[in-house]
């Protein structure tokens, strides 16, 4: 109905403008786009279900989300993925965790902050509804 559109379409612009502010944050930046199977041939191997941040802005589009809890799953899929991938004890692979981390911290407290709980509440009644 029409109003349930209106509550997904401002759920859209806010889920953006997250999306946004963590791509153009400089820490992010291996999180930004898928990563490149020709460079590292075994990913898809270990990686069943790849996720970056040019995808969920993608799928943000294609209304793909209708609740935040379903954009911040993706956020953890980006962040398994790179703690699954890059599990040893080598600098590379923690500075790779490290920053993992720092993306969902730093996704769910922008969600948190700027998200009023009454409105994720009828997103969510949107969704399991249908
Ligand atoms: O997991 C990732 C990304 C980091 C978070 C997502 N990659 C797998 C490769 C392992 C490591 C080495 C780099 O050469 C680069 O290819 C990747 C990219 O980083």
């Amino acid at each position: 109905i029409c109003q349930e559109e209106n509550t997904l379409r401002e759920l859209r612009i806010f889920l953006r403008d997250i999306c946004a502010k963590l791509a153009r944050n400089k820490q992010f930046f291996m999180f930004t786009k898928p990563v490149d199977v020709e460079e590292v041939p075994d990913y898809l191997d270990i990686i069943k279900e790849p996720m970056d941040l040019e995808t969920l802005m993608s799928k943000i589009d294609k209304h793909s989300y209708i609740c935040a809890r379903d954009f911040l799953d993706d956020i953890d899929l980006i962040v398994r993925n790179a703690l699954e991938y890059n599990p040893d004890k080598s600098a590379e692979d923690k500075h790779i965790r490290h920053r993992a981390c720092s993306l969902r911290d730093k996704a769910y407290a922008f969600i948190k902050a700027e998200m009023d709980s009454d409105f994720e509440d009828t997103c969510r009644d949107i969704r399991d509804k249908r």
